[in-house]
């Protein structure tokens, strides 16, 4: 798999964002500081790391939607499409609205996600909610509706937030059954999770992201031992 070019890489990535720090006083905070790694095609990365270690942040440069401050971050192939789950989506207009605006950032024509739409709406099991502006829904039905779309949509990169993670049991299960169909299928897909059993049963390696800007890659017994080891 590492002998083909990379789909992804980024070089000393950092992400910034401006803090308050007194009246009329902003500071620069890192969010991410100095990553480095290649995503594959046909992988499955695992993403793990303390709470507000910056793992969002990295999903989102990931993901186009937020540029980094220092780095670079090349896209190797001009089909790579990207779908985060709990980011994108627009608060005030309604799921099926932004399902269909996912769909079309994919570059998929409105007609098609009209098509699949009532499989989106069964697999996310939100019902008449899906008519409901996004800003009214829990994490777990945003999550629920970012993995139904990410799941019809078939993008060649998908990111994964904790979605696993959401939901009741019966959407656990049949999320799960989703993903490892996907990674079976040969599908990119990056997952940023906290438990380790999912880790473990899903990807192939790990990258841990630290709050002081370390990025440590590598298979996943050796760098969650070392995480573990770290607290
Ligand atoms: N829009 C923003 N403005 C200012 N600071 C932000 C913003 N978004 C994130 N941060 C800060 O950047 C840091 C990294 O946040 P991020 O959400 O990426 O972490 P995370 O690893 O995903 O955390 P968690 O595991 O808690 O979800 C945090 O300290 C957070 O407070």
């Amino acid at each position: 798999m590492y002998n083909s070019e990379p789909i992804i890489s980024l070089k000393n990535v950092g992400v910034s964002y401006r803090r308050r720090a007194g009246v009329l006083r902003w500071n620069k905070y890192w969010a991410l500081n100095d990553i480095t790694f290649d995503l594959y095609k046909g992988e499955t990365l695992g993403i793990i790391g303390r709470n507000g270690a910056g793992k969002s942040t990295l999903l989102q440069v990931l993901a186009g939607i937020i540029s980094p401050d220092k780095g670079v971050i090349t896209h190797n192939e001009s089909t790579v499409s990207l779908l985060s789950l709990q980011v994108g989506f627009l608060p005030h207009i309604t799921g099926r609205e932004n399902a269909i605006l996912s769909g079309m950032l994919l570059g998929i024509n409105k007609s098609e996600i009209e098509k699949a739409m009532p499989k989106i709406i069964e697999f996310s099991g939100l019902g008449e909610f899906i008519d409901q502006p996004v800003n009214s829904y829990s994490t777990g039905m945003r999550a629920r509706l970012g993995f139904s779309v990410a799941n019809q949509m078939d993008p060649d990169v998908i990111l994964v937030d904790e979605v696993l993670g959401v939901g009741d049991v019966e959407f656990k299960k049949k999320s799960a059954a989703a993903m490892r169909e996907k990674i079976s299928s040969n599908k990119t897909v990056v997952i940023v999770s906290h438990d380790e059993k999912t880790l473990k049963d899903l990807c192939d390696r790990i990258l841990w992201v630290d709050r002081k800007g370390m990025c440590v890659e590598g298979g996943i017994d050796d760098v969650l031992i070392s995480y573990n080891q770290s607290y």
